[in-house]
């Protein structure tokens, strides 16, 4: 198995650019699927969810090129629709969370899909609802093979409805908007979700010609479309890769400019860490966070203990919470932190106590931090990543602990990080990778 092993305790100094968005890309290549003449995609993250996406389009028949690093164009001109029923298909759609988001486009241009149960983060429940809801709005039918763990959606035609989502969920608007686009008459979606990936998904989409409004509110207008044509499309900076270089700046006390980040699209995450008293100065588009020996953790303005929880985006983003703990165990005072969405993704921070942090998890959902001011520097050890975000947590953390350290299961952070070690090399870090 594949481990990082790092020297710790190294002070970082320079400039970190981060790659396109992992979520956008991830819906983005499902929408070149709606037409038949070329996509363009650029500032695509290579990263290994993103890549198994390509593989599995290219396996559906799509011409996929690698024009540059982090460009492709797309040609979904002759999808072969037996693919579906491979055993390849099924090995690679289960693999990710993303291979979820060909299903719309699949029902808006074939009438039917059918896509294993897919895989991502083990953190909790994370059920699909949402989606199959909203195609039965559209007039489709779904069933779900608890035998080969497949759902499968159908519909001679759709047809756009008024739908009011049960939960803002963010892959499941951007599968019901790519089925929508097609669809026969004008489909109106309330609660959707409206992270900047979704912003950017029916960005593309309009310039591909479809017609959608409302963009970036809870409310979205489609007017369906007979027919959408190519475009090129350019995907954001990874905000989740931006915060995560926030926390490290601050755990590892380094000075490091993160450059080119839309700073607009950041929403909440820049106030949400000088709310633990780091220093994120806008400088241009990029953020400057200074060397700072200490930071100290804001109360609420009643006096009491902080909060950091995460909320449908505009609220913050559940993907930093691990992120936010582990830069609340250096900071002074006390935060509680409070991981809404999912009920599983707190338990990383036992390695964090073992690591020497004063942590108590009260619950799955909330943890209680006690920052430690950077008197008692974490100590090193052997931990595994669970997931994608409590690998990147362990790694800032084991960056800024005294000794070495060493991590296993780094796929789970290869994810969703592009070459991070090398990255992190390059500014200082000592972190080497063994296959
Ligand atoms: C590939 C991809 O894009 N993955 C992202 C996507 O996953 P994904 O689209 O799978 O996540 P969802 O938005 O569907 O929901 C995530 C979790 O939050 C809960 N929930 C969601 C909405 C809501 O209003 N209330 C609520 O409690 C859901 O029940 C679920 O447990 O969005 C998540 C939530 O931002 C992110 O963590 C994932 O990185
Ligand atoms: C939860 C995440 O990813 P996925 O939905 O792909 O599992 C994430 O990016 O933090």
């Amino acid at each position: 198995m594949s481990r990082f092993v790092i020297t710790g305790g190294k002070r970082l100094k320079g400039g970190l650019c981060p790659q396109g968005a992992k979520n956008e890309a991830l819906q983005v290549i499902c929408a070149a699927l709606l037409t038949q003449e070329e996509v363009i995609i650029t500032n695509v993250p290579e990263i290994l969810d993103v890549l198994k996406l390509i593989e599995l389009v290219e396996g559906m028949g799509v011409k996929v090129e690698r024009l540059a690093r982090g460009e492709f164009a797309f040609c979904a001109s002759d999808i072969d629709f037996r693919y579906f029923e491979t055993e390849d298909f099924y090995n690679k759609a289960v693999s990710l969370r993303g291979s979820i988001m060909i299903l719309g486009p699949l029902l808006a241009i074939h009438g039917s899909g059918v896509i294993p149960k897919p895989g991502g983060d083990k953190i909790g429940r994370r059920r699909l609802d949402t989606h199959f809801l909203g195609f039965e709005r559209l007039g489709a039918t779904f069933e779900y093979d608890a035998l080969n763990g497949c759902f499968k959606a159908f519909a001679t035609k759709l047809k756009g409805n008024y739908m009011l989502l049960d939960e803002a969920s963010v892959t499941g608007t951007a599968n019901i908007i790519m089925a929508a686009v097609l669809a026969e008459g004008v489909t109106t979606i309330y609660n959707a979700a409206c992270e900047p990936y979704i912003q950017q998904l029916c960005l593309m989409l309009n310039s591909m010609g479809a017609k959608i409004s409302g963009i970036a509110s809870n409310l979205l207008t489609i007017e369906g479309v007979k027919k959408l044509h190519g475009c090129r499309h350019r995907c954001l900076p990874d905000m989740i890769e931006v915060g995560s270089y926030i926390g490290l700046a601050a755990m590892t006390r380094s000075e490091i400019t993160i450059k080119n980040v839309n700073i607009r699209q950041l929403g909440l995450i820049p106030d949400a860490f000088r709310k633990l008293g780091v220093r994120v100065e806008e400088r241009d588009d990029d953020l400057y966070i200074p060397r700072q020996e200490h930071y100290m953790i804001e109360d609420f303005i009643d006096g009491s203990i902080l909060t950091v929880s995460d909320a449908p985006w505009p609220g913050l983003t559940p993907d930093l919470l691990s992120v936010f703990l582990v830069v609340a165990t250096q900071a002074k005072g006390s935060v509680l932190i409070h991981q809404k969405m999912f009920e599983s993704r707190l338990f990383f921070v036992d390695k964090l106590i073992d690591m020497g942090a004063k942590i108590i998890l009260c619950d799955p959902h909330r943890a209680t931090v006690i920052g430690q001011n950077h008197e008692s520097q974490l100590r090193a050890t052997k931990m595994t990543s669970p997931d994608i975000r409590a690998g990147i947590a362990l790694l800032i953390a084991a960056l800024s602990a005294k000794g070495v350290s060493s991590i296993h299961n780094i796929d789970q952070i290869d994810r969703g990080y592009e070459n991070i070690d090398v990255k992190l090399n390059a500014i200082g870090a000592d972190i080497k990778r063994y296959m």
